[in-house]
């Protein structure tokens, strides 16, 4: 199959708040090969979650719309469609067979009244049709593919009696248990102990590489991003502000934005965590904007080092920084 598994173009989400109308994400472009990692960063309120909550359609009418944009997803029979004008039954379709989600909190997916493995087997029953012998055979096996030690005796166990990480994996198990094409992780180690956020990660590449997923994984932290993605989007008051290969993010950040959270990444590193030492967390200097108030330019001027008035007469378009990165920053090339 040719061309992106994911490609979102222009997206724009609304909520109506009190307040007034919020516009959370404000014409975001993202693709995802089959196969790829991409990492979505940002602070928090960036729009991270909007956006891929927008992709799952799981923004409920009543607080929240697409307001502008479109969401080409390529399914398993080559078609390509637009999750954003799909109905809500074909779209609860796709999601838990070709598109699977995580989340940082186990909990919100695994039912704590239901033994792991008959959880899973559900999920196998309900998607690929399997009978209940077949799923729990399935569901097995997917314990095994997580390095659940003992599958067999673990099924019977109930979340509860996990720890958080064997939770986390029992989460993938299930996510995965359709074989996704896409999976979109929303900050899915960010609870765990730096140990055993590494493990996990290692186990997704892996699982990754064997089932040829795209996934769009999103987080805080950049120390994750080196050692999961391929590519990275930075993302700030609903825009995308940078994105690039990871190499190239880490080393030679474009964006003022970018380099502030490379000043603030915590220690990761094998090193920092063999001495059980992390860094301070240098924090950027000022807050999040203001979704209901934005500035008229660039939103991340109020904060940014290198301001002058043109950043503040109109929002910087998104400029191609070399053959595969992009900055909205008008200085981009005097900061590189
Ligand atoms: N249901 C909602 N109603 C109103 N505003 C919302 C709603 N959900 C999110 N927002 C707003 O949308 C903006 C983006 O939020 P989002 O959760 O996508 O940020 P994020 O980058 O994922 O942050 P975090 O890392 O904290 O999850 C924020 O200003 C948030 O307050």
């Amino acid at each position: 199959m040719t061309g992106p598994l994911l490609d979102i173009r222009d997206l724009v989400t609304e909520f109506r708040t009190e307040a007034g109308l919020l516009r959370a994400v404000k014409g975001v472009d993202l693709t995802i090969a089959r196969g790829e990692t991409l990492a979505l960063v940002g602070e928090s309120g960036s729009g991270k979650s909007v956006t891929s909550l927008s992709a799952m359609r799981l923004i409920p009418d009543r607080v929240g719309r697409i307001a502008g944009g479109e969401i080409l997803f390529q399914g398993r029979d080559g078609r390509v469609r637009d999750l954003a004008q799909l109905d809500q039954r074909a779209m609860s379709d796709l999601r838990g067979s070709e598109i699977a989600m995580i989340f940082q909190e186990p909990m919100t997916s695994l039912n704590p009244a239901h033994r792991i493995g008959a959880q899973i087997a559900e999920a196998a029953r309900l998607h690929e049709g399997l009978s209940a012998k077949a799923a729990r055979a399935r569901a097995i096996e997917m314990l095994r593919l997580v390095e659940i030690p003992e599958p067999e005796r673990r099924a019977e166990a109930y979340p509860h009696q996990l720890s958080g990480g064997m939770r986390q994996r029992v989460m993938i198990a299930s996510a995965l248990v359709c074989n996704p094409s896409l999976l979109i992780a929303d900050e899915p180690t960010t609870a765990l102990d730096s140990t055993v956020q590494l493990q996990i990660l290692v186990l997704l590449k892996r699982l990754q590489e064997e089932f040829r997923m795209g996934i769009l994984f999103i987080t805080h932290n950049l120390g994750v991003v080196a050692e999961i993605a391929d590519r990275v989007a930075v993302m700030y008051g609903g825009r995308i502000v940078e994105d690039a290969p990871v190499d190239r993010i880490l080393e030679a950040p474009r964006h003022p934005y970018t380099k502030g959270l490379l000043g603030s990444v915590p220690r990761t590193d094998h090193a920092a965590r063999a001495s059980g030492q992390r860094e301070r967390l240098v924090q950027i200097p000022g807050s999040m904007v203001d979704p209901l108030r934005p500035p008229p330019g660039c939103d991340f001027e109020p904060r940014c080092a290198w301001s002058g008035p043109a950043c503040r007469a109109a929002v910087p378009p998104l400029e191609a920084t070399g053959p595969e990165g992009h900055a909205r920053c008008i200085r981009w090339k005097e900061i590189a």
